[in-house]
Order: structure tokens, then sequence, then C-alpha cells
């Protein structure tokens, strides 16, 4: 066992201490590419500064024939971009190393962490089952820092893809001071959970309720009745925001990997938004702007959450707003959307002129 005091001290002679607090950056979205297609490598110098992350993409959909000229074009890609991955760059760059029982994740590891690690930001570990994966991986880049003389500590996101690791998320979460988040991955946890479906990311048609008959009838039963598509996800993405919650660190919806529905897309984000996600992932330079957008809390939100801030005083007792009663609970829920919305617009000057203007209308207005 560790004993508690050692929890925060570094797993490697010479590799820099581990964070106490993992810094709050603006990660709505986490744009794939696969450094080894050269069209899609080459549009990355342009997304930096438009996108809050770009992750070099290791593992699947990058072909096995693929994989070491993905990793030293990521390797290239991270010492040759400006702006791009670092102590305060303007686009972070993240990676998703192969799984831990591939015979790539080794050689991934030792030459990023040790050809690029100043620039890297997360590594991301697909497929993980539980806190001894995080180990693993904790002690090695350890070593891997100390031997690069790395001054920063990586930080590491775990993805949600099979029951064993939905068992056990809240012991991932906790495995090490290096935790920064974790995603869903729906399309292995779907497999290996013998979902039945083929999708990546989304809802289903076949998933819904149905409204009631009007009575026992045949003919009530066979008459055209209301029914509701429901979340495939629900109880996925709340319990994945519960244990993140738990550790202070950040939940993420995911892909979505119907790429001309950008609609669905956007209800998908948008549903993970509100239970407590942060981000999501776009695999598709046109799901940037959507995970964005609604990544972001809305200014008119934000307005109203600053006027129950002001209305509340000093936190305590209950007040009328617009009908509603405000308590020190609502104000609590009402912090942490102005929270966020200052830490994006510190990052997003577009942002924060449209928080600015929602905020001087509705002063306007009272
Ligand atoms: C879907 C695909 C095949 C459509 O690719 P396409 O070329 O057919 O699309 P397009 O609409 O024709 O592309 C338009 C332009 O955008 C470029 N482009 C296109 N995509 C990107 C990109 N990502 N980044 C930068 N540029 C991109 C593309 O090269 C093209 O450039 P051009 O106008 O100069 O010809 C392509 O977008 C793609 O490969 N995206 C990444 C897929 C990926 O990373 N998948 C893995 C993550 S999901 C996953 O692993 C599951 C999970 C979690 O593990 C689990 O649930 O279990
Ligand atoms: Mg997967």
């Amino acid at each position: 066992m560790r004993p508690a005091r050692d929890f925060f001290a570094p797993l490697a002679v010479g590799a820099p201490p581990p964070l106490r607090e993992i810094p709050a950056r603006p990660s709505r979205a986490i744009h794939f590419f696969d450094p080894s297609n050269e069209k899609m490598a080459g549009k990355v110098p342009g997304m930096v500064g438009t996108v809050d992350v770009l992750l070099g993409n290791l593992e699947d959909a990058v072909k096995a024939a693929n994989k070491e000229a993905a990793r030293e074009g990521l390797v290239r890609i991270a010492r040759d971009t400006a702006g791009l991955g670092g102590e305060g760059a303007a686009t972070q760059l993240w990676t998703r190393v192969n799984a831990l029982d591939s015979p790539w994740v080794l050689d991934d590891l030792t030459r990023l962490v040790t050809a690029a690690g100043d620039r890297l930001d997360v590594i991301m570990v697909p497929k993980v089952q539980g806190a001894e994966d995080i180990h693993y991986v904790d002690r090695l880049l350890a070593q891997l820092e100390a031997k690069a003389g790395l001054e920063r500590p990586l930080m590491v996101h775990a993805i949600l893809e099979t029951a064993r690791g939905m068992a056990n998320v809240e012991e991932i979460c906790g495995a090490s001071p290096r935790m920064q988040g974790l995603s869903l991955g729906p399309a292995d946890l779907a497999a290996d959970r013998r979902m039945k479906t083929t999708r990546v990311g989304g809802g289903h048609p076949g998933y819904l309720v149905r409204q009631d008959p009007a009575d026992g009838s045949a003919e009530a039963i066979a008459a055209p009745r209301t029914s509701y598509q429901q979340d495939l996800w629900h109880y996925t993405i709340a319990r994945m925001v519960d244990a993140c919650a738990m550790h202070g660190i950040s939940a993420y919806y995911g892909p979505f990997g119907d790429i001309a529905d950008t609609v669905a897309c956007e209800d998908q984000f948008r549903n993970a938004f509100l239970l407590g996600c942060v981000g999501a992932w776009s695999l598709h330079p046109k799901q940037v702007e959507i995970a964005h957008r609604v990544f972001s809390p809305s200014p008119e939100d934000v307005a109203h959450a600053r006027r129950v801030v002001a209305a509340m005083g000093d936190g305590t007792g209950a007040v009328m707003l617009d009908g509603k009663m405000e308590d020190d609970a609502s104000l609590k829920q009402c912090l942490v959307m102005v929270e966020l919305s200052e830490q994006l617009a510190a990052a997003d000057p577009a942002l924060a002129e449209r928080y600015a203007a929602a905020q001087a209308e509705q002063e306007a207005s009272a």
C-alpha cells in the first residue's frame, strides 16, 4: 500500500513533482488528427489558436502499417508547430497512444516523452480497465520524464471503453495525481457490453419509451402512439461525471461518428454539457465549432447567473427573482456557470465580448 503522504511524491528520481491541482484550461473540443495522414496533418498549423486541443491520434483509426509514421509525424508536429502545446500555448497538444496490450505503446510513450515531452500536455490512454493500468503508465512516465529532464509533469486522460473500466471508474480517477479526466469511448464500450448498436456514439431509434394505450383494447394497442427516443448514454455519462467530480478532474463526452448529422451531434454534446462534461471530441473540422459553442455557457445564462449572484448578497438566505426562489444552492449553481465563463473568456476574446454584450444588455434593461 502506498501511504497517503507519498501520493504526491515523484515516482522516479529526477522526475518533476506531480501537480497538486489539474490546471483549468479550456478543452471544449479535443480535435483528433492522424499524424500519418499528410493532408490531415497539413491542416494542423492552421488550426492552432482556433481549437482548444489538438490531439495526435496513434491508436484506432490509424492503420497498423502507419503506426510508426504517425508517431514520427507527431514528434515533428510537436517540435515544429508554433503555439502548439506546452505552458501557455494557444492550443494544447494531446496524444492518444496505442492500447496497453498492443505492440506499439511502449515505443509510443518512450519516443514521444523523450523527443517532445515538453510540448505535450496530456496523454490519453485507451481501454483503461482499472487503477493498475494507470499505475503502469504513471511510473513509466516518471522514468521517461526524468530521462528527458522535463520540468513539468505530463497529465493522463483515460478512455472508458470496457465494462471493467466502468465498474472501476472511481479507482481509475483516483489512481494518480496525473489524472486529468475521462472520456466516454462509446464504440468499444458498446461492443464490450454486448450492446446491439453499430454506431460511434449518439442515440438509436429503437431505444425508446412509448405512450400508454388509451385502454387495453387491441385497437388502442395498435393505434399510433407517441414514442420518445431515449439517451443510450445517460447512465454512463452520469456515472463518469460523478467519478470525475469526486476526484476534481474533468469529464468529456467522446466522439460522435455521424459527421453529416451536425444537429444530433449538437444535441448529444449539449446533453453531456448539461450533465457536467466540459468538452467532447471533434473528428472532423466541422465539429470544432459545435463543441466550442455547446460547451461555452450561453451569454444569456451567464448574465442571469450574475444577477442571481448579485441578488444573493452575502450568499445566505432566500430571495425572489423573476418569481423564482433563489438560495444558497441555486447561488452555487450560478457560480459554476460564472466561473466557467470567466475561465473560457480569458482564453477566447470573441466569447468574452459576447458575455460583456449580454451583461450590458441585461444591466440596461434592469
Ligand atoms: C471521418 C473522416 C474519415 C472523414 O474524412 P474525409 O476526408 O472523408 O472528410 P472530408 O469531409 O472529405 O474532409 C474535408 C477536408 O477536411 C480534412 N479533414 C478531415 N478530417 C480532418 C481532421 N480530423 N483534422 C484535420 N483535417 C481533416 C480532409 O483532409 C479534407 O481536406 P481537403 O479539403 O484539403 O481535401 C476523417 O475526418 C477522420 O479520419 N477523422 C478522424 C477519425 C478518428 O480520429 N477516429 C478515431 C477517434 S473515434 C474512436 O476511436 C472511437 C473510440 C473512442 O475509440 C470508441 O468509441 O471506442
Ligand atoms: Mg475505442
